[in-house]
């Protein structure tokens, strides 16, 4: 009788798919790899959990992943309990003062501590920060304030971060940030992970969504750009391609990658692990967007 009689397909498999990650693993074990946590996998109790699990399985094979996370559809459920109506523009939520207190409240505490326990309860070490915290981010009121306390990024110190990935830990990051006389803001989520990739020189910025990625016709779902150039990438949006909230995503992925992040991608957050099949996987998936054209899969 062979020795190995009682091994099944599935064991085989999993130990096959385990070697595979091995060449990722080595690449990527102490770099740093900024993802900002949003829209579908966000709301769904089922993706939450993997996107939690596959967090914890990157900082436990040494890769160091940093959280920006949103929280859009849950400010928006408090404003209706408040009968707040909420406002866009541009894909930016118009922040009155009393609006940016639920927004803090929302963002700061009930969304970030979420994730926090979320990540610590399948074994990651998570710690929740806001852009407050060791004053990681500075915030600068956008435009000419029609949009209300809506910021800008206008600086990141990401010195505190550094004692905490060395660690291990995992660090969750909210977008709200004061501005330089203390008062908060409210930052797209976006923006900060963009912006907080660059200043961490990160090896990949990491958007999940609720779309495959970036639509050539954003009604067709089998209509995904693989894989874009910065000139391209800024085409589709004075094109009008890009448009609503899809806009600061490809904006940051533009500014990040010219600032030095060797890739950008949009993700589909409704593909359970779809962060482990981009980040261990040769064909990757959603949209990559890179500085220099040719690369397949940074
Ligand atoms: N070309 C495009 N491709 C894909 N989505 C697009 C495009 N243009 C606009 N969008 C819109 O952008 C949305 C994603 O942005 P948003 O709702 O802010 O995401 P999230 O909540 O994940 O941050 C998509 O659901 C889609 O409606
Ligand atoms: C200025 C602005 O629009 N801020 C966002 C911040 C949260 C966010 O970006 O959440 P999602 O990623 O889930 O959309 C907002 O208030 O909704």
């Amino acid at each position: 009788m062979s020795p190995d009689r009682h091994i099944s397909s599935e064991d085989t498999l999993r130990v096959s798919v385990l070697s595979e990650a091995l060449p990722y693993i080595q690449r990527f074990a102490g770099r740093r790899i900024v993802i900002k946590y949003g829209g579908a996998a966000m709301v769904r109790e089922d993706l939450r959990e993997a996107v939690f699990r596959d967090l914890a399985l990157l900082a436990c094979v040494g890769v160091q992943p940093v959280v920006v996370h949103g929280g859009g559809p849950e400010i928006n459920q408090w404003l209706e309990k408040l009968a707040i109506e909420p406002r866009f523009q541009d894909g930016l939520r118009v922040t009155c003062p009393d609006t940016m207190d639920v927004v803090e409240m929302v963002l700061v505490g009930r969304v970030n501590k979420q994730i926090v326990n979320g990540l610590n309860r399948v074994g990651g070490r998570a710690v929740g920060l806001s852009g407050s915290d060791g004053a990681l981010v500075q915030a600068r009121t956008m435009g000419d304030g029609t949009l209300g306390v809506v910021g800008d990024v206008a600086r990141v110190d990401p010195s505190v971060l550094s004692p905490l990935l060395a660690s291990g830990y995992i660090p969750v990051i909210s977008s709200v940030a004061p501005n330089a006389d203390g008062q908060a803001h409210n930052i797209n989520a976006d923006t900060v992970a963009g912006e907080l990739a660059a200043a961490l020189q990160a090896e990949k910025l990491i958007l999940l969504t609720d779309t495959p990625g970036i639509l050539r016709d954003r009604n067709v779902p089998t209509s995904l750009i693989r894989q874009l150039s910065l000139s391209e990438a800024r085409r589709l949006i004075t094109d009008g391609v890009v448009e609503g909230g899809m806009t600061p995503k490809t904006e940051c992925c533009i500014r990040a990658l010219a600032q030095g992040v060797k890739a950008a991608h949009i993700i589909d957050g409704r593909v359970a692990h779809s962060l482990l099949l981009e980040v261990f996987t040769n064909a990757g998936i959603g949209t990559m967007v890179v500085g220099s054209p040719g690369l397949l899969h940074a």
